[in-house]
């Protein structure tokens, strides 16, 4: 039996750094490191990423969508780069933002977060526009397996506020709901609950109450979106603790050098730790 999700997190954060780096290769990209646009271009780029970074970054988020758009082979280009990533000692969030009725979610749980998949990640992003409840296969499947599941509260992207910053019956906000149940499933939870939610760092203040969560936040938008490290004391003031930054693009375009990748993530390493340490435990 591994350790939850939530402890492996903790354990890895203090030792490798709080960051989250993403493997997003856009086509701009594989053009610029002098790939092809094609699956063989897709498996030299992520085998670059897992020697730079796979043993030195505490989470790395391969995003889907960029090796679903090759297909059955591009699939199997992530399969193996989750493996070598977890064989590194990266722990693997893998970016598929899925949320279905609650029968659909449980499959889409065991494709994710099932030791016996071929696409078993650590964790996974979930959509809650389903409702949270419809998520519950995600949540028993991730306290079975040791894995962890991120769900969007507020997103970094501009259109999420009207749907996110929407007010419910009750006065409550939809994604101060979703802060609210995702915080549930972790009262209690030591040194860290295996829960998390995921913040744009892009969004200024969020005007929400994180003081609850005791689990990660990711927060995505960092330098290709705009948002830079010290944006993230504006956006979460004192509940800064478990944020997890993440960078894809800013990175990535450092690349192909692998100590040119090494560097650049080392700098925002230096630059996120400055405004998130000390943690509080
Ligand atoms: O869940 C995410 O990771 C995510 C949530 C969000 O609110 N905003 C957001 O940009 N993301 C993802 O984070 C990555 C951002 O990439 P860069 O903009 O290149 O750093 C993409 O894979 C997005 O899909």
């Amino acid at each position: 039996m591994t350790k939850a999700f939530g402890a492996r997190l903790y354990e890895a954060l203090a030792t490798r750094g709080p960051l989250c780096i993403g493997i997003d290769p856009h086509p701009s990209l594989l053009a610029s490191w002098g790939l092809p646009d094609d699956a063989d271009g897709l498996a030299r780029f992520c085998a670059t990423v897992v020697e730079a970074l796979g043993d030195r970054v505490a989470v790395v988020k391969p995003q889907s969508a960029f090796f679903e758009r090759h297909g059955s082979r591009g699939v199997a280009v992530l399969e193996s780069a989750i493996r070598q990533l977890r064989d590194a000692g990266a722990l693997v969030l893998l970016d598929v933002k899925r949320g279905d009725i609650g029968s659909t979610v449980a499959a889409y749980a065991s494709a994710y977060l099932d030791p016996a998949s071929p696409l078993r990640a650590d964790a996974i992003t979930a959509s809650p526009y389903l409702g949270v409840g419809s998520l519950a296969p995600m949540f028993d499947a991730a306290r079975a397996h040791d894995g962890g599941v991120f769900v969007l509260a507020l997103t970094s992207n501009p259109e999420g506020a009207e749907v996110q910053r929407a007010v419910g019956p009750g006065g409550r906000t939809v994604a101060q709901g979703v802060i609210d149940e995702i915080s549930q499933l972790n009262a209690g939870a030591e040194p860290l609950g295996s829960f998390g939610l995921v913040v744009g760092a892009t969004i200024g203040d969020t005007g929400h109450d994180l003081s609850r969560v005791n689990g990660p936040i990711l927060a995505p938008g960092l330098g290709a979106q705009g948002a830079t490290a010290s944006d993230l004391r504006t956006v979460f003031g004192n509940d800064l603790a478990w944020v997890v930054p993440s960078y894809s693009r800013e990175i990535l375009a450092r690349g192909p050098s692998v100590s040119d990748l090494r560097a650049a993530t080392a700098d925002v390493l230096a630059q996120c730790r400055a405004v998130l340490a000390p943690r509080t435990r």
